[in-house]
């Protein structure tokens, strides 16, 4: 799932295409975005399920599963998706869904997590990657990288060096999962 340049995307769809134990089966935008675009490049079905095309958050919540759930995914991977998934979603494929933030959680969480470290001064952020649940960037972490902010970093070429390090992170994730699965022990998450 995504909405916006989709590099996070072009790296699963390369990844795949070079082999690894994944199929991406569709791609599910909230908006027109880049990513789409590179979805229907590689001739991988997209859906677009906007908000404002609904009577309401919730409405929309249950078209957006049921857009997802036609394609039978088993696991779904939130890659620059700007939306947060509601209660329906959650649980058709709760324990299922994967996130990549570009910051070290708990701390940055949000839409704007590169901006707000950037703004708090810290000297190190990071990527990480994790389950989807109810809260905002709150599920089991499955892992984590470092990114060192530069002092004259701006928000985007943080964040570009950031993408570099999470477009490998969530690949070999990813690889992983469909591979070995996941043990979730109350926070915890590991992959054995
Ligand atoms: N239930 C969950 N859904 C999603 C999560 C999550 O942790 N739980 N992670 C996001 C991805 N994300 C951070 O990694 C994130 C994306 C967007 C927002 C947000 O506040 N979105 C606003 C609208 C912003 C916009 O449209 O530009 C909203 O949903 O109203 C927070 C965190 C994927 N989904
Ligand atoms: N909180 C969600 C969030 O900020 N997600 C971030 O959006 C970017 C998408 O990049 P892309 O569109 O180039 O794949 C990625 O950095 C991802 O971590």
């Amino acid at each position: 799932m995504a909405s916006g340049t989709g590099s996070l995307l072009s790296s699963l769809i390369g990844r795949a295409d070079d082999g690894a134990p994944f199929r991406i089966v569709a791609v599910a935008v909230d908006r027109p975005c880049r990513a789409a675009d590179i979805a229907r490049d590689h001739d991988i079905p997209t859906v677009l399920c906007r908000v404002v095309d609904h009577p309401d958050r919730a409405a929309w919540d249950a078209a957006l599963t049921g857009q997802v759930e036609a394609f039978e995914p088993q696991w779904v991977i939130t890659a620059g998706f700007m939306k947060i998934l509601g209660p329906v979603f959650l649980s058709r494929f709760g324990g299922r869904i994967v996130n990549s933030h570009p910051a070290l959680l708990p701390s940055f969480p949000g839409a704007h997590g590169v901006a707000d470290a950037l703004a708090h001064g810290v000297k190190v952020t990071g990527t990480t990657v994790h389950l989807v649940d109810e809260g905002v960037d709150t599920g089991p972490i499955l892992a984590q990288e470092p990114v060192a902010i530069h002092r004259d970093d701006t928000e985007d070429t943080l964040h570009e060096r950031i993408k570099s390090v999470e477009r490998q992170l969530l690949a070999d994730v990813v690889t992983a999962l469909v591979t070995k699965g996941v043990v979730i022990d109350g926070r915890k998450a590991d992959i054995p």
